[in-house]
Formats: structure tokens, sequence, C-alpha cells
């Protein structure tokens, strides 16, 4: 007999954008976020006897999500979730487990004459800061935060020799490439009881994605990469080092290649080797890296 094995619903895709005015100085801050709630629970009959009893309407979630950006700060992004997904906790008694992501857009503040504008914003890339919030009756609340589409490219300082020569390998080594990636760096907090736990000392999540963006950037600059393997490894070490809430940490990284061309056809140019200097960016295919770090193994095996 079919039996239904998971379940869960909600809203996604939901646009929300705040303002905080300060009324002394007339400086205006913004917040634009986009938002999916999926819940889980007592909500099989749903499926299974077309029971809508036990349904709070997916358009009734997207105006919680509002309420609760309207009703509590929504910055952190990480304490903003939890307020969410705890409110669904606290007014349904079916509902055992809300999933909240946030994925907060830029809005860069714009200098203008050397001085910061007090209402004006720029989007300065399409990095993101990313929250997914796991807020489960009876356990606590689960916070993966992360920096997504962060594109970062060095013109040297980078080396890819060493690996496995056979009847399928073309790639020349090289000590010398270009490397460039759209970084997706995540980090799993150790599990908060509370939406009091997450809110006491929330400075902590400004400062871990500042360190973590800080590290990304110094590591990917300064490292001379064997590989996208090793830098983003010491990556990982750095975050854990930096952010001892943090029990995990990692990266899923493209490897966007940029090839030589070889112009030699055309009145003799050179432009491969030391005298490369136009190349052909690729659309695809790319590598893909992926790790993931844990502070120690007993997190691995609890996770
Ligand atoms: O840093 C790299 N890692 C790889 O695994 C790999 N494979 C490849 O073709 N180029 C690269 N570069």
């Amino acid at each position: 007999m079919p039996t239904l094995a998971s379940a869960r619903y909600g809203k996604d895709n939901v646009r929300v954008y705040k303002v905080h005015r300060d009324e002394k100085t007339g400086v205006q801050s913004v917040t634009e976020m986009t938002v999916c709630c999926l819940l889980e629970g007592q909500i099989e009959t749903s499926y299974t006897k077309a029971d809508n009893s036990v349904v709070v309407a997916t358009d009734s979630i997207k105006n919680t999500i509002y309420i609760k950006a309207k009703e509590h700060p929504v910055n952190p992004p990480e304490l903003y979730a939890s307020h969410l997904g705890q409110h669904f906790l606290d007014k349904y008694s079916h509902i055992n487990a809300a999933h909240i992501e946030v994925v907060v857009h830029r809005w860069t503040r714009m200098t203008i004459d050397g001085a910061p504008h007090p209402h004006s914003f720029f989007r300065d890339g399409q990095e993101t800061r990313n929250v997914e919030a796991t807020v489960a009756r009876g356990t606590g609340i689960d916070l993966k935060s992360s920096i997504v589409g962060l594109s970062v490219l060095k013109s040297t300082g980078s080396a890819f020799h060493g690996f496995v020569r056979d009847e399928f390998t073309t790639l020349p080594e090289t000590w010398d490439r270009i490397l460039s990636t759209d970084v997706d760096c995540a980090w799993i907090w150790k599990r908060f009881p509370t939406v009091a736990a997450v809110q006491n000392g929330v400075e902590r999540f400004d400062k871990a994605w500042e360190s973590a963006r800080g590290i990304i950037m110094k590591t990917f600059a300064t490292d001379e990469s064997a590989s996208v393997q090793n830098t983003m490894y010491k990556m990982c070490e750095q975050i854990l080092e930096a952010v001892p809430e943090v029990d995990k940490t990692g990266f899923s990284l493209p490897n966007k290649h940029y090839f030589e061309i070889d112009l030699s056809w055309h009145k003799g140019i050179k432009n491969t080797g030391k005298d490369a200097e136009v190349y052909a960016p690729q659309s695809g295919p790319n590598g893909l890296i992926k790790c993931e770090v844990a502070r120690d193994v007993s997190t691995v095996v609890n996770r």
C-alpha cells in the first residue's frame, strides 16, 4: 500500500523589503530579502483524505512572513528566521517543524561627494547572505548561514600539477593559471535550544559573516593555490578557528575555466604560455569542487 513518506508545504519566493528610519539623524537603512517558509507536522490527511482542516493556507503563511518582518528585526536574518519559524510552532499545535530560508540581497549605501548618502543604495554584485533555519518542536533551532554568489578571480598565484595522468588525460600541468569561482560557503551553528538563545549574543551572526567573508577573500588572494581543493580546505580551517560556535563549514566552488587562445595563425602573434594575454572565458563545462569540514569527528557522526 502506498504511504505518504514525507510532506512539507508553504510559500516560496516571498519578496520582502523593510526600511529603518533613524528619526534623530534622518539616516535610513534598508533590507531586501526573499523568503521561503515550509511547514511539517500532522498534515498527512490533507494529502490522503482531502482534509483541509489541517492546512494553514500558504497565503496565510505569506501574510505571516510580512507580519513577523514588521514585529521583529529582520537583521540579522538568523534571528528573523528563528522568530518566524517559532511562530508556527507556538500558534499551531499540529505543526512540528518550520523550515525557513532567507536570501538577503545587497543594497550598499552610496557614497556621494565622499559622504555616505542617507537614503540611496546600489547593488554591488549578485552575492547574497543566506540563512536556512529549521525550528522543530522538542528539538530546538538549527541554523545554517551562508555566502552565495561571491564572484572572485585571481590572474596568477594558482597552479595545478601532479594529478593523475593516464590515457584519459589531455590537460597539461600548469604552474601559473587564472583561478575564478563563485563562492558558495556555508557554516552550521551548534543547535540553539530557543529563540532567546539565538537572541542572546546576537552579534555573533554578523561577526561570523564578516569573518568568513574576510577569510575567503584574504585566503583566495594570498594563497599560492595548489588546487581549488586545498585552498578551500584552508578557508574552512580558518572559519572554524574564527567562529567557535560553528560545528561545521563547507564550500561548493565551480572552477570557472579561462582558456588560452593560440593566435599564431595571425601574423605569428605569440599568445600562449608566458605570452598569454587574451583568453577565452568558458561558460561551461566547469569543475565543481565541494567539501565540508567538521570541528571534530563526533559532529560528522551526529549530523
Ligand atoms: O583545482 C583544480 N582541481 C581539480 O580537481 C581540477 N581538475 C581539473 O581539470 N582542473 C582542476 N583544478
